[in-house]
């Protein structure tokens, strides 16, 4: 290369830099001035992604400001009245989707249809909402099976230590894989093994792919996800599979019991025309269920497992009398078994998915409660330390109580308020407002499934030695189980409430 084309490409190069990394919000932004000033923040924000967040909130309390990252800026908004603003709003301004299509970069990691044509949430939504106690039986079957299979000790020992996220995320993909296309798929151990490749994968390549240029963007992907993950695996084994439902349709024989049914139901013609296209469905369906009930199912059973053996048998106890007098595995004898609803709730306060929430597109300027004008083509995000660790909400927040919202639901009218699935602005693990996860009815149930079945069937312990719950990894803001921790679990043969 001559010399001169390189100092002009490095000049081009330099000046690129500066206009993307320039912050022409008129907003305080964290990090020191200048290009490289953002850089360096925006390479810090890949580990300590919550601590520039905490520098944000001491250095400018509850105004906005701006945290540089390897995709762009995002401007943090915080305060009740603000909350409020991205509650309400309708998407033509503070818009949801294009952020959902950001930050999973949905056009290449799946297809443009997703955010084009979003179906899939308005069949979870209604149908599969409306269908949560006719799988509830499918569930727990599953769960017996999956369990009994993962938690058997090794001959000649009396219990088993397991790793319990990478477990759990194969648990919960095979028991809601049950209720979404039903046995002969979610015991397929080569689709299961695909599916959790491609859940576990999408947000981490995601992530990947907003630090390249557009153009590097699709081969990037392919190379990446041919090698490990992507949704060519799971869909080839999908394919046939929706090929047979959409067949079965045609002839009048549809059954309308699986969530791959009602996908079906709602599909346009030219899905059903290529089941390509609904296989993806299926497998973006996939990946909102098995990432994120997995997280919470672990932070629980860690939890759980650290209780004292008194306190453990008081959620059998509350468990075993749900069950009793309701006649086994309903919705109403689920509503009863508050503390492990409380204990799920705990972790959304405690963990969530990631330290900030509520992410957001401005596809428009936007006034903020206090005034300030945030300007079109930004992403905002709302960090949830102030609102899940504000004392006057949750006193000892930095407490971990599995029974602080049964406690509450003891003392307090109202059988939904403190509820695990209830959204409110004080509590937005799920998100808030026209977008808030439709999932959450599917995923208490299957979570409190799993777990009465556990706790009834099985001792649960952290392993010896180990006297605290193993604290979460975080990566650019996500907070996840440690995947290397474990816990113990020995049957309960013959003890109260075994099987029940
Ligand atoms: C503990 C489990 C879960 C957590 C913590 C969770 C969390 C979330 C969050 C934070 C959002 C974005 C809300 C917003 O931006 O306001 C969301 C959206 C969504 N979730 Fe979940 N989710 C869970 C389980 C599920 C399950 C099991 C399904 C499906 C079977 C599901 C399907 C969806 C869908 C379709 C959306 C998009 C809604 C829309 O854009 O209107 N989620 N979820």
């Amino acid at each position: 290369m001559q010399l001169e084309t390189l100092v002009a490409a490095s000049v081009a190069l330099v000046a690129f830099s500066a206009y993307l990394t320039h912050n022409r919000t008129g907003l305080p932004r964290i990090g020191k001035a200048g290009p490289v000033g953002f850089i360096l923040t925006a390479l810090r924000s890949i580990g300590s992604f919550e601590d520039l967040i905490k520098e944000g909130l001491n250095k400018y309390g509850g105004k906005p400001f701006v945290v540089p990252t390897m995709a762009g800026s995002v401007i943090m908004v915080s305060g009740p009245e603000n909350i409020d603003l991205i509650e309400a709003s309708d998407d033509s301004a503070i818009n949801q989707p294009i952020s959902v299509d950001e930050i999973l970069q949905l056009h290449y990691t799946m297809n443009s249809r997703q955010l084009a044509l979003p179906y899939q949430a308005v069949v979870v939504r209604t149908d599969v909402t409306r269908a949560i106690s006719s799988f509830i039986p499918e569930v727990l079957d599953e769960t017996r099976l999956s369990m009994s299979e993962a938690f058997a000790p090794k001959v000649g020992e009396k219990s088993a230590t397991i790793p319990l996220f990478h477990t759990m995320t194969h648990l919960i993909a095979r028991i809601s894989n049950r209720a979404m296309l039903g046995t002969s798929l979610c015991r397929n151990e080569t689709f299961l093994h695909d599916i959790v490749r491609f859940a576990e994968t999408v947000v981490l390549y995601a992530q990947v792919l907003r630090w390249l240029p557009r153009i590097l963007r699709r081969p990037a992907y392919l190379l990446a996800s041919s090698a490990f993950g992507g949704p060519k695996k799971p869909c080839k084994t999908l394919i046939p599979h929706l090929e047979v439902l959409i067949a079965e349709r045609a002839q009048g024989l549809e059954s309308s019991k699986t969530i791959g049914d009602f996908l079906i139901n709602h599909a346009p013609p030219e899905e059903l025309a290529n089941p390509e296209l609904l296989a993806m469905r299926v497998a973006i369906l996939n990946f909102g269920a098995i990432h994120t009930s997995s997280i919470f199912g672990s932070h629980a059973i860690f939890h759980l497992a650290a209780l004292s053996e008194a306190e453990q048998d008081d959620i059998r106890d509350e468990i075993v009398e749900a069950l009793k007098s309701e006649g086994g595995y309903t919705k109403t004898s689920l509503a009863k078994m508050r503390k492990l609803d409380s204990t799920l709730r705990e972790v959304g306060r405690f963990y969530g998915l990631s330290c900030v929430g509520l992410d957001r597109r401005l596809i428009k300027p936007v006034s903020l409660a206090d005034g300030t004008v945030l300007p079109s083509g930004y992403s905002i995000a709302v960090p949830l330390a102030p609102i899940h660790f504000d004392a006057s909400v949750y006193p000892e927040p930095e407490k971990f109580d599995c029974f602080r919202f049964s406690k509450l639901r003891n003392t307090e009218e109202g059988v939904v308020k403190h509820g695990f699935t209830t959204v409110e602005k004080n509590f937005v693990p799920f998100g808030l407002g026209r977008h808030a996860c439709p999932g959450r009815f599917l995923a208490s149930m299957e979570l409190k499934t799993m777990l009465a079945h556990m706790l009834l069937n099985y001792d649960l312990s952290l392993p010896d030695g180990v006297k605290t719950v193993p604290k979460p990894m975080k990566l650019s803001g996500f907070v996840m189980p440690n995947p290397s921790a474990c816990i113990v679990l020995a049957p309960r043969v013959g003890q109260v409430g075994q099987d029940l």
